[in-house]
């Protein structure tokens, strides 16, 4: 309840533009806005676009949080694929937008004003602007708290050799926060853009900004629990962790909104018709892409493997060409395999059939398939993604690695046997499930992100 004489609460939640930053701070803020608290959603003109049109009559009619935007900068052909050229557009234009947007909020009414901003880590430098417009900073990270920690040690590694201004470590050593955190290897950190020194120096230094923000933010929010990652947990001050963040409704549609595509509902059907525990599920999130020669054994692997298996290949998958499959690969699979071009994640990887996740380990993905039980086969793609499999494979010990040969590619004898291996895991499969338990628990009632997540409701509240 609101204190009497005390402006009502209005969070305004500013994602980075990209799916696995949108969807998770949306999930957020609909859990906020369920508790009466008036919540508005600014994404760019772009990803506001794309947000809306995968959303269903119901879920817009539903939909309890005020969906707004602002311009990206960049020209409408642009494909504002993850890049220097986005966030050197970002970084231009979002301070003054987001400054015009609530001045123009807050001079609407007093009841309307603008109390507190959550922002993205990733652009956590914003907060510095609308703080001078009166409202309470609070930061969200999208990834682990390890992550976070990492980011908000950067002065410190700095100081210490560790890394160089580009965000590089400099003498090709780990680096390591503490003993019960996996170590980070050379282009393996959060900011790594192997190859493109150009952006990855932008990207460190839009999170070195972040990270100072941080530090004077009231709260620090993360899609993890505290039983997941302690010592990273213990690293970041004014730690709030509120996760894993789950959609809020059993409806089997998008109405967690924020999917930028539209989600192939036929899946469910699909998985009714397979056995319990049967079916492999295949998926990279939204950003990764992948050669024709690389898509080609991943194909085969699945045809090799003789298992049912539901495969998300975006059109966009094949690095800017047409994806195309082997000659006779999906008449030769038809029966048993389901290729779709974007599923309801988290629904799928509740439904009972599901054996296992081959996954690329977006810290999303990562905490939906830890929370449903689900082994892992982890095929890493860049930044945070291997630091998130060491944590799968090394500390929790829910998933294997697939190596790659002197070709860089993972060949369809290593992903089929992997498969394989990964099945037969006794271990793994325990663990997975002690694991969803841990998950679940942190979620419920009177445990660790339930209890977080209550503190930062009564502190908006009074
Ligand atoms: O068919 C699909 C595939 C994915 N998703 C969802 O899309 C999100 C994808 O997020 P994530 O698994 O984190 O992958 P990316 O899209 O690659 O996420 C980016 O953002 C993450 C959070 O910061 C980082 O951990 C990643 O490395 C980075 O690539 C998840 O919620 C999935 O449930 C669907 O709904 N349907």
């Amino acid at each position: 309840m609101a204190v009497k004489g005390k402006r009502q609460p209005h969070v305004l939640a500013v994602p980075f533009p990209a799916q696995g930053h949108v969807r998770p701070l949306m999930k957020l803020c609909r859990r906020i806005a369920s508790r009466g608290i008036k919540v508005t959603f600014v994404n760019t003109e772009h990803i506001h676009a794309k947000v809306v049109a995968a959303m269903s009559e119901e879920d817009k009619r539903q939909n309890p949080i005020q969906l707004i935007s602002i311009p990206d900068g960049l020209p409408p052909d642009d494909d504002r694929s993850p890049g220097f050229e986005l966030m050197e557009s970002v970084i231009r234009t979002m301070p003054g937008n987001l400054r015009n947007l609530i001045e123009k909020i807050n001079g609407r009414s007093s009841d309307e004003k603008i109390t507190c901003v959550i922002a993205d880590i990733t652009i956590g430098w914003i907060l510095d602007v609308t703080q001078k417009l009166g409202a309470e900073s609070v930061v969200f990270q999208s990834a682990a708290a390890a992550g976070m920690a990492m980011v908000l040690q950067i002065p410190k590694l700095i100081r210490a050799g560790n890394l160089d201004m580009n965000g590089s470590v400099k003498k090709n050593e780990l680096i390591n926060l503490s003993d019960n955190i996996p170590s980070w290897r050379k282009n393996e950190l959060p900011w790594s853009f192997p190859g493109d020194l150009k952006t990855q120096s932008m990207v460190f230094e839009t999170f070195m900004a972040g990270g100072k923000t941080a530090h004077r933010a009231k709260w620090l929010l993360c899609n993890t629990f505290y039983e997941l990652e302690p010592p990273a947990c213990n690293l970041i001050p004014n730690f709030l962790p509120v996760g894993p963040l789950l959609s809020t409704n059993n409806s089997k549609s998008s109405a967690i909104g924020g999917s930028f595509w539209l989600e192939d509902t036929t899946c469910f059907s699909w998985l009714d018709k397979q056995q319990i525990g049967s079916v492999i599920y295949v998926s990279f999130g939204s950003i990764a892409v992948f050669s024709q020669d690389q898509l080609n054994e991943l194909a085969l692997a699945l045809e090799i493997s003789s298992r049912p298996f539901l495969w998300v290949v975006r059109s966009n998958l094949a690095n800017g060409s047409i994806v195309k499959f082997p000659n006779g690969f999906l008449e030769r699979v038809a029966k048993r395999g389901k290729i779709v071009e974007w599923a309801p994640q988290e629904e799928v990887l509740a439904h009972s059939s599901i054996a296992c996740f081959i996954s690329h380990c977006g810290w999303n993905s990562t905490m939906e398939g830890l929370t449903m039980g689900v082994p892992f086969l982890c095929w890493p793609y860049f930044s945070d993604q291997f630091h998130n499999q060491s944590y799968i494979c090394d500390m929790w010990k829910i998933g294997l690695r697939l190596n790659p040969d002197e070709n860089g590619l993972r060949s369809r004898l290593e992903i089929s046997t992997k498969i394989e291996m990964l099945l037969s895991d006794y271990s793994i499969k325990t663990n997975a499930v002690k694991l969803k338990e841990m998950a679940l628990e942190s979620v419920s009632g009177s445990e660790s992100s339930s209890q977080n997540f209550e503190t930062f409701i009564y502190h908006l509240k009074n």
